[in-house]
């Protein structure tokens, strides 16, 4: 469904922060990209529906290529994705009916969204998504008074309504304590099992990647070391995600994270 291929991205006429990108996703897959601050891993999501622009290779959704040059390329693009993003960017006075609502904001005409009048199949979709989040008893309160956590799944239901083929979701439980971001990860995940919807997850913890991934691409420098099953991941592949870490405990991998597990029980398999 979705192609990435030898996606170069410079930032203005820097050198190359992705190196030549190749990877598939298909429909229901959780792909969670791994990498060190730096990496490119937010760089990668954003490339993808052009809220960056490449700067060479091609991104195709089933099979189209859409000319991230143009407007109408780039908006024909973006009706592909939905994204959470790590800070919810919710608008706080607002319900959290509204905000989901704002998620069908490409779907409906301009002056509704600013009279704020929706249809009713709107509202349902919307009830539907804030229920499937968890939240149906918080549908009417504002956004600001819900936790972080809650905030977040808000988010997750906001790009649910959008209808979206692929989620794209940077960071979305970086903030959050180990509950609220499993509440928030199984709303990913259940997206993925129930409506085959793809989602592409930067996360930071392995740990989460290894509970939650179908698939994990570990980036370093801008480059796939590795494209895989979270299961088959190796020592030598998380020295490949995180160099340094085998050498230095004190690397970037969160405490909790699985690599000590992953060093003690996995046999040894090359990174891509
Ligand atoms: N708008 C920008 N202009 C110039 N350089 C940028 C810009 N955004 C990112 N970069 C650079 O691109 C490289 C990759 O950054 P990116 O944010 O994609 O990494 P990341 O893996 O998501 O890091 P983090 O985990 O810290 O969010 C970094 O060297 C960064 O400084």
């Amino acid at each position: 469904m979705l192609e990435v291929r030898n996606l170069h991205k410079a930032y203005r006429g820097g050198d190359d922060v992705l190196h030549g990108i190749n990877f598939e996703v298909q429909p229901g897959e959780f792909v969670v990209v791994l990498g060190q601050s730096g990496a490119g891993k937010s760089t990668l999501l954003r490339c993808l529906n052009y809220l960056c622009l490449p700067s060479g290779g091609e991104i195709r959704v089933n099979g189209v290529r859409h000319n991230p040059a143009s407007k109408s390329g780039r908006q024909a693009q973006r009706r592909h994705f939905a994204m959470v993003f790590q800070d919810h960017n919710l608008l706080g006075r607002l319900s959290v009916l509204k905000n989901v609502l704002v998620g069908r904001m490409s779907h409906i005409p301009f002056w509704s969204c600013l009279f704020q009048v929706f249809s009713r199949r709107d509202v349902a979709l919307a009830l539907q998504a804030i229920e499937t989040v968890g939240l149906a008893e918080k549908a009417y309160e504002r956004a600001d008074s819900l936790s972080g956590g809650q905030q977040q799944r808000v988010g997750v239901a906001r790009a649910l309504v959008q209808r979206p083929a692929m989620m794209l979701a940077d960071e979305p439980v970086a903030s959050l304590d180990p509950q609220s971001a499993r509440q928030v990860l199984n709303c990913l995940q259940n997206a993925c099992r129930r409506e085959k919807i793809a989602v592409v997850c930067n996360l930071h913890q392995l740990d989460y990647a290894m509970e939650y991934a179908s698939r994990v691409i570990g980036l370093a420098g801008g480059k796939v070391v590795y494209d895989g099953p979270p299961e088959s991941m190796t020592p030598q592949v998380v020295e490949a995600i995180y160099p340094g870490v085998a050498q230095n405990k004190s690397a970037s991998i969160p405490e909790t994270g699985a690599g000590g597990a992953l060093c003690r029980n996995i046999p040894l398999a090359g990174a891509v």
